[in-house]
Order: structure tokens, then sequence, then C-alpha cells
């Protein structure tokens, strides 16, 4: 039997369990494979250990690892995905852990890259570490406050960090007790590694050593924290297999892998920093807004599996919602349970409230609301808006500014439209091309003007001072 079948079978025996959950506070069972039924899981190995890993999670509380390289100075929705997983372990009375990658960081995971990163400086990995260390405890807090209403307390997270123990490790002791128990046959015979061996590029051996520290750590939190449990995004399946095979070798301990499917973008490519289409989960980097705008935007095929991904709903109102939501699909009811949940657990209650009253800027069509947006806001508002910088000049015409921003493909097609009435700066239309383009009037105090041609072709301006 195949290990989706196998795993479905279970968690169909335990679904009855999720028919008695009145509230999404809490789960009443240990046994987070159900989260198989969200969706949530993609691989498990050893490929037959469910029943043995559901009769060790109901037997006693575990401990369970994801770890995150400090690449960016802040995690993303992709790696959102890893912590919603990591919260419902903790929702179900296990210890987690969130390794901050400070030593692994250093040298870069090749798993889903065409070519080696770039070097960072060790000011901006420390940088790095800081950002994603934040936004781990304040998901992490604001998952406590507002999402868990158990009396029993939860069990809190832990932050680790690799450089704490490969600081002080010599190279030739490590290589001689630990690199031993590594075999080069099935190193190499990782997609991670196979695929960048084909390529131009190849693979350093610094590269190639990636999953000996990855499957170091893990042997290493076992023997401090007695983690026998290690989650990933399906493209660290290498990586958690280094591990699990070097605790095979050299203990007499089982441990237990665990992927998640990877959230990608319609073309399929994994949604991350690598691919530079990420949405941040740090204030500074993406604002609550653009957070709650991203999910207030899914399509009405994916909302479905994105409530089961970044919510605690059970599943049960979820299809209620879902029923609910297609009566009436153009009110985007499930888009805005999506948003709420994800921006609160993110940005807390006061993140949620500037972005709904940021939202409902998009319905007050006052210059007054609309300068107090930035321009990366008013992008993510007007949804595809084309961003252009443009040099103030005295005089320019509205016309000049038309050809300037590129509305139009030419003048003939500028004067035709802007003197039908299909062009607006602000909101207002305006139809006179000779009309000077006036601070106050034109440019908002936020250095912006908005440019809407016809119905919803938006051109933002931003003045260059
Ligand atoms: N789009 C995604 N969907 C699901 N999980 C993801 C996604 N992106 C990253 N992850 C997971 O988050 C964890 C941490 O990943 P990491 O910090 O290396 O970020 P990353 O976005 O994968 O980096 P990069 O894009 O630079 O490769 C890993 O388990 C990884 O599989
Ligand atoms: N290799 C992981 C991050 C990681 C680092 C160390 C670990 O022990 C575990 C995971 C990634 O790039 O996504």
């Amino acid at each position: 039997m195949s290990i989706r079948r196998h795993l479905w079978r279970l968690c169909t025996a335990c679904r009855h369990d999720l028919k008695n959950i009145r509230t999404y506070k809490t789960y009443k069972s240990r046994n987070v494979l159900r989260l198989y039924d969200r969706g949530m899981f993609q691989d498990i190995f050893p490929d037959t250990s469910a029943g043995e890993v559901i009769d060790l999670l109901n037997a006693s509380s575990q401990t369970v690892y994801a770890g995150f390289d400090p690449t960016a100075d802040s995690l993303h929705v992709g790696n959102l995905l890893v912590l919603m997983n990591l919260l419902h372990w903790q929702r179900s009375g296990h210890q987690v852990i969130a390794l901050v990658g400070g030593a692994t960081g250093q040298i870069g995971d090749p798993s889903h890259r065409k070519s080696a990163r770039t070097e960072m400086e060790q000011v901006l990995i420390n940088e790095n570490i800081k950002g994603i260390s934040r936004n781990i405890r304040t998901i992490f807090k604001n998952h406590e406050e507002l999402f868990w209403e158990e009396k029993k307390t939860v069990k809190p997270v832990m932050i680790v960090n690799n450089i704490e123990w490969y600081k002080d490790i010599n190279a030739l002791d490590f290589l001689r007790s630990v690199g031993r128990y590594f075999r080069l046959g099935t190193m190499l015979s990782k997609t991670s590694v196979q695929t960048r061996l084909n390529s131009e590029t190849g693979m350093s051996f610094a590269e190639f050593s990636y999953q000996v520290l990855q499957g170091y750590d893990w042997f290493h939190l076992l023997e401090k924290y007695n983690c026998r449990f290690q989650i990933g995004g399906s493209d660290q399946m290498g990586n958690i297999d280094a591990g699990f095979d070097l605790i095979g070798r050299a203990t007499d301990k089982r441990v237990f892998g665990l992927t998640l499917p990877l959230i990608t973008t319609e073309s399929g490519e994994k949604f991350g920093k690598s691919a530079g289409n990420a949405i941040w989960l740090s204030e500074n980097k993406s604002s609550s807004f653009q957070l709650y705008q991203f999910f207030i935007r899914t399509k009405d095929s994916d909302v479905h599996q994105l409530l089961k991904f970044f919510t605690f709903i059970p599943l049960g109102r979820i299809s209620e919602i879902m029923v609910a939501h297609k009566k009436n699909p153009e009110q985007r009811t499930a888009q805005k349970i999506l948003a709420e949940h994800v921006t609160r657990l993110v940005h807390g209650e006061a993140g949620l409230k500037t972005a709904q009253q940021t939202t409902s800027i998009l319905y007050d069509k006052s210059i007054e609301s609309l300068s107090s947006l930035s321009a990366d806001e008013m992008v993510s508002a007007f949804q595809g808006a084309t961003l252009i910088e443009i040099l103030p000049e005295p005089g320019l015409t509205v016309l000049q500014l038309s050809l300037k921003a590129n509305c139009f493909p030419d003048e003939t097609n500028a004067i035709r439209i802007i003197t039908a009435g299909g062009f607006y700066i602000n909101h207002q239309r305006i139809q006179n091309i000779e009309e000077i383009i006036t601070p106050g009037v034109h440019i908002m105090p936020n250095n912006l003007t908005m440019i809407r041609v016809g119905k919803k072709t938006y051109y933002i301006v931003k003045w260059i001072s």
C-alpha cells in the first residue's frame, strides 16, 4: 500500500475524534498525523512507520524540530506553512524547537537551487538571525495570546542556533566521529546533488557537505533534547534523510521525518526568497496590509486548501465556510476569513486593524485616504498597478505625464482617450490634456500620483525628489 493510502487509512481511523472538536482553539489528541487530513504532510519516513508514529505520539509528548537558514532578515509565507505545522504540534502538547541555521547559513543549502548562493558577510547573517528569530517569537506569542484558549499552557517554543554546537567543533574530530557514518553513494544520489552535478555551475565540496551538517544537527538535538521528529518542506527530503541515516548508523534510537508540500506559484515555482516572489512576515518588508491583500486575492480554486493550511479552523467548519462562499463568491467570504486569520497570527490584533482600515481606503475615494498609503501599498492595493518613477518638471501637462508614464501607445490614442473621459488622476476624471500637473492637486503629500486609465488599469507615479 502506498504511504498516502496507509496514512489515509490511519487518519480515517482518527477522524471520529475530529467530529468531537467543538472549538478550533484546541486539539484533544497528541496525534498530529491527523494533519494529513489538512494536506499538511506530503511524506513520512521511514515510509512504513505511520502506525508506529501514531502510537508514539499518543503515548507521550514528543519533541519536533524544523530549521530555517538566515538567508534573509525575514521569514516568508512559504516558511509560514512550516511554522503552522509546528504550531499544530505545540497545540497537541509536544515540544517544538525552531532551529536558526547560523552555521548552515554560512554554507548555503543546495536543495532546490540552480547555482551556489552568494557568500554573506557575518554581520548580515547576524542581522538575519535576529530578524527571523523575531518572526518566530512573534508568531508563537500571537498564537498563544490570540488563538489558544485552553487553561493548560503550551510548552514554549525553543529557538536554537546551530552555530552553538559548530563553533567549537574541530574539523578532524568531526570527520572522524561524524563523517565516517556518511556513505558517499547515498550522498551522491540525493536529487539536490544530482541536479547540480549535471548543471554547468557544478557544486562545491562545501555545498555537498551541507547534508552532513543538517544531519548532525538532528543527531545533536536527539542527544540533547530527545528530539525524534524533524519536519521541513518537501525540498528538505534529502537533508532530513541524511540525519535519519546518520542516527540509524550511530545510535539505536528510532527517529522520524515528515515533509510538507511546497507552496508554489501558478507556474509551479516554489514560493520563496530565491524565486524572488516572497511575501514577507516582517512588517518592514511586507506591511500587514500587503499580507492581508495577498490572501484576499487568493483564487477561488485555492482558498479551500489555504484555509486548511493557514488557519486552525476545524475541517467541518471550513467545509461550511466553503458552502456559504460558493453561494456568493463575489463577497470573498472565504478569502476574508483566511486573510484575517493569517494577518492576526503574523501581525497581531493591531496589525489586522491597520490592514483592514487600509483596505477600506480602497472603497473610500478621497485624496486624504490615498495619500496615507506608501508606493508599495498602492501597488498592492491596486492590483497589477505599474510603478513608474518620474522627475518632476515645471509646466508638465496631463498629456505629457500620460505619455511619460507609458499609459498609452502614442499621442493620438492619449488625446482620444483622455478627452473622451477615460483618464483619472487620484480618482478625479481629467479631460483637459493641457492641465498643468500641480503639487497638492495632482501630486499627493506622499509624493505619489495615482493614474487610472479606463476601468481598472492603474499606474502609480513616484516623483523623484
Ligand atoms: N514555498 C514553500 N512552501 C512550503 N515550505 C517552504 C516554502 N519555502 C520554504 N519552505 C520551507 O521552509 C523551511 C526553511 O526554508 P529556508 O529558510 O531555507 O527558506 P527558503 O525560502 O526555502 O529559502 P530559499 O528560497 O533561499 O531556498 C524549509 O523547511 C523549507 O522547505
Ligand atoms: N536546510 C534548511 C534549513 C535547515 C538548517 C539546519 C537544519 O538542521 C534544518 C534545516 C533550508 O534551507 O530550508
